[in-house]
């Protein structure tokens, strides 16, 4: 009699054992075999960052100690993810693979049609299990609220012990301290503030908000200063899979019900979970038109914006654009891996309309400075904030607005540009313009002490809005403008479909034999 398949768990963006129906599944269908592979190809992507990898690194390591209490060996290998699974079939026999499904970049996306096409030839059943609220092969959105709530809905799932197949051991398994402190990536910049990896520090993060800091949450997000102790902080856990977003869901529920009457509380916690609704809304854009990573959103609107201007790119890269909200962001980021929605919405508004740089180079500098870089809340976020989805309200941060607004006493700034800390709060946000008495006073040279702006940002600014505004008014920019709501909107009004949208490109992946969706 042929040996039962041993049950192949592949773990990618979901690093814990807690709520992980993948893992559930094969636990109670045989030996399991946890697997991780370290998959050059990605790490040569240039969205790839040392910073991604050494939060995942902290992620496996308490991953390994939880599969190890439930009778498990983490086996970390190095490769092409078809080697390795060849490699396991030669050394283990016959497997089934089971893995959530994952919305990654165009990478991904490529490697998953081969991994497909792999379990089609060796007769390899990959099921596939859902984490997000993301539909695969979804064609437009009617209907979508209602199955993001049945997943948030199902109960939570935990695995029972079981065993590894005794020849697990002949497989090229990394040693911990292989893979632990491992060098991989393009974007070295050290990240001394980074968010630790873990489920532990997850969990701590999240059980933080809930028991006081979450209470100014709707009041504090907007506050570059103020958001790092108000708002979650649960985006790396969620990019990396350390947290479930059913789990997160569950207890902000729960935690709404038990502060019911609480007035600040309630507002609080309904504006987190209406986050946690556009975390799975933009991935869901992404699924269903994966060219967003690479193609400029609304066909009007591309072509437009060319001109690499190397230097303006350098300048915004390396925070010295001479604006100091832009780059106290951009120093705060490089240094801590995080930013608040307003602050990332703010520099990617700057580089497109302030600076006049196309799109692309900027989401990928973005992409390697955050920790929680999830590729399909980045290049959906990053096109709509350079204007170029075409069907949102073109909005355009100004910098000397927001650092007004935002940090009127020039907190943040101080904070990480502590050349302008000793100015007077009055011209922290516009070093350029204290008068010459203070210049001499203060012995503050702008330009020696600070850079100047490296371009009149406002005027490129208006620029920019006004030819994106035209380009957006033509009737074939309108109908396009239909075609992309209908696809990526989740609009729950009634209003009448005029075009049906091309099929998703993700449905070839969600049509493929042996895979189901849980
Ligand atoms: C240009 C740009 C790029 C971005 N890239 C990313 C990215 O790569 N990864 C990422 O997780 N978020 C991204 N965001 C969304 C948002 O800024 C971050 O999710 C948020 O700042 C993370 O902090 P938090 O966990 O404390 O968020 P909270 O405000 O506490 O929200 C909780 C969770 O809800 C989700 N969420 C919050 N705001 C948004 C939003 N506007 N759109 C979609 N989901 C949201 C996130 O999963 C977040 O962790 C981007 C925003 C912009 C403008």
């Amino acid at each position: 009699m042929p040996n039962p398949p041993v049950q192949v768990v592949w773990f990618k963006r979901d690093l814990r054992t807690h709520d992980h129906s993948p893992l559930v599944k094969a636990c109670a269908a045989g030996e399991v075999l946890p697997l991780y592979v370290i998959e050059p190809g990605l790490w040569g992507e240039p969205d790839s960052a040392q910073r991604h990898w050494d939060f995942i690194a902290e992620s496996l390591d308490e991953l390994s100690d939880d599969l190890m209490s439930l009778g498990l060996p983490l086996c970390v290998v190095e490769g092409d993810i078809s080697n390795v699974l060849s490699r396991v079939i030669a050394c283990l026999g016959p497997i089934t693979l089971y893995s959530h499904q994952e919305t990654g970049n165009a990478w991904t996306f490529a490697r998953d049609r081969r991994v497909s096409a792999w379990c089609r030839k060796h007769r390899v059943s990959w099921h596939q299990c859902r984490q997000q609220g993301v539909v695969r092969g979804l064609g437009q959105r009617r209907g979508w609220v209602g199955q993001w709530e049945a997943l948030v809905e199902a109960p939570l799932a935990s695995p029972s012990p079981a065993s590894p197949p005794a020849g697990w051991k002949g497989l090229p398994c990394l040693p911990r301290e292989q893979w632990r402190w491992r060098a991989l990536g393009v974007g070295r910049e050290a990240c001394p503030g980074r968010q630790s990896g873990g489920r532990r520090a997850g969990l701590a993060t999240w059980r933080s908000f809930l028991a006081g800091r979450g209470e100014r949450f709707h009041r504090d997000i907007g506050s570059p200063e103020r958001a790092r102790n108000a708002s979650s902080r649960l985006s790396p856990h969620l990019a990396w899979g350390t947290l479930s977003l059913r789990e997160v869901v569950k207890e902000l529920r729960l935690a709404r019900s038990e502060r019911r009457g609480e007035a600040e509380w309630g507002r609080a916690l309904a504006a987190l979970e209406s986050r946690l609704h556009w975390h799975c809304h933009f991935i869901q854009k992404l699924e269903s038109q994966p060219d967003l990573e690479h193609q400029t959103m609304h066909p009007a609107l591309k072509g437009l914006r060319e001109h690499p201007h190397p230097g303006r790119l350098a300048a915004w890269c390396e925070g010295r654009t001479g604006v100091p909200l832009v780059d106290a962001g951009m120093v705060a980021l490089r240094e801590t891996g995080w930013l608040n929605f307003r602050m990332r919405a703010m520099l990617v508004s700057f580089a497109t309309f302030g600076l006049g740089l196309p799109w692309r180079e900027p989401a990928l500098h973005l992409a390697r400075l955050f920790v929680d870089y999830e590729p399909g809340i980045h290049y959906p976020q990053v096109q709509m904030q350079a204007g170029l989805t075409g069907t949102n309200a073109l909005r355009v941060y100004n910098p000397l607005k927001q650092a007004d607004e935002r940090d009127p006493q020039g907190r943040f700034v101080m904070r990480w540009l502590p050349a302008l800390a000793g100015l007077p709060e009055a011209w922290r946000q516009r070093p350029w313009a204290l008068p010459t008495a203070e210049r001499a006073e203060l012995g503050f040279v702008p330009g020696r002490d600070y850079p100047l702006p490296v371009h009149d940002f406002e005027a490129e600014s208006r620029r920019w809005k006004r030819i994106i505004h035209d380009a957006r008014q033509t009737p074939e920019a309108r109908r396009d403008s239909d075609v992309l709501l209908d696809r990526l909107s989740s609009r729950r009004g009634t209003r009448p479909r005029r075009l049906v949208p091309p099929p998703s490109p993700q449905l070839s992946l969600f049509s493929e034999p042996d895979q189901e969706t849980s």
